[in-house]
């Protein structure tokens, strides 16, 4: 089955997606598109939007459900009910901290920036640390011994925190252990060395 994924040349909602198949070494097209060829392609997509994940001849949008897509195939979505539920509820409480992020990226950067940092930042990662320490303390990963689509979500978005903010997990020393591990992985480490070197922006708009 072909894979593609179409998303602008940042990290944006994408890269936890890509996180997960560069892990899982599944081939796909890394598709980027360029602002002017999106004005073509934005009519096309089924909510105006990207990430879209073209699977064969499925279009898959909305980067939740591309990733519970991949996460059903690849095993990464828990072994048991309860176990899948308390994943897409880590899944959803990392999206609420990253809607805050975005908040002050796209909307008040200058001036959001350390009120995020000093408020809203130490209040909501208390929260995810407190969750990750639910299955095996959390040393291992979100679900406890096994990987699931949560774990890149989690990664992606602590490393985005800490561009804005070098020193954010200095309280919480199970989020940074998790950061720190997660990107000794060999293909995620390769990975992150390959997109240093390109530069890649973390945001559409350039703030970080
Ligand atoms: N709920 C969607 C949101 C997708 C979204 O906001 N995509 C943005 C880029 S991050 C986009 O396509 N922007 C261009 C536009 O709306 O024209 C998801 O999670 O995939």
């Amino acid at each position: 089955m072909s894979l593609k994924l179409t998303y602008f040349d940042i990290r944006g909602l994408a890269e936890p997606i890509r996180l997960l198949l560069v892990d899982k070494q599944v081939a796909f097209e890394d598709h980027r598109v360029s602002r002017e060829a999106w004005a073509e392609l934005k009519p096309k997509m089924i909510f105006g939007q990207i990430p879209c994940l073209y699977s064969g001849d499925e279009e898959i949008v909305q980067s939740g459900a591309i990733l519970r897509h991949l996460a059903r195939i690849h095993g990464l979505n828990g072994n048991t009910e309860a176990e899948t539920t308390f994943i897409d509820m880590f899944y959803e409480g990392i999206r609420d901290l990253h809607s805050k992020y975005a908040h002050v990226i796209y909307t008040c950067y200058e001036e959001g920036k350390q009120p995020f940092i000093e408020n809203i930042l130490p209040v909501e990662l208390a929260k995810i640390e407190k969750l990750l320490h639910t299955f095996k303390n959390g040393e291992h990963f979100v679900a406890g011994d096994h990987e699931s689509y949560a774990d890149y979500v989690l990664f992606e978005e602590l490393d985005i925190i800490l561009i804005l903010h070098p020193t954010a997990l200095d309280k919480f020393p199970t989020l940074k252990r998790f950061h720190e591990r997660f990107a000794e992985r060999p293909n995620i480490k390769a990975y992150l060395n390959k997109r240093a070197a390109l530069n890649t922006p973390v945001n559409g708009n350039g703030k970080q």
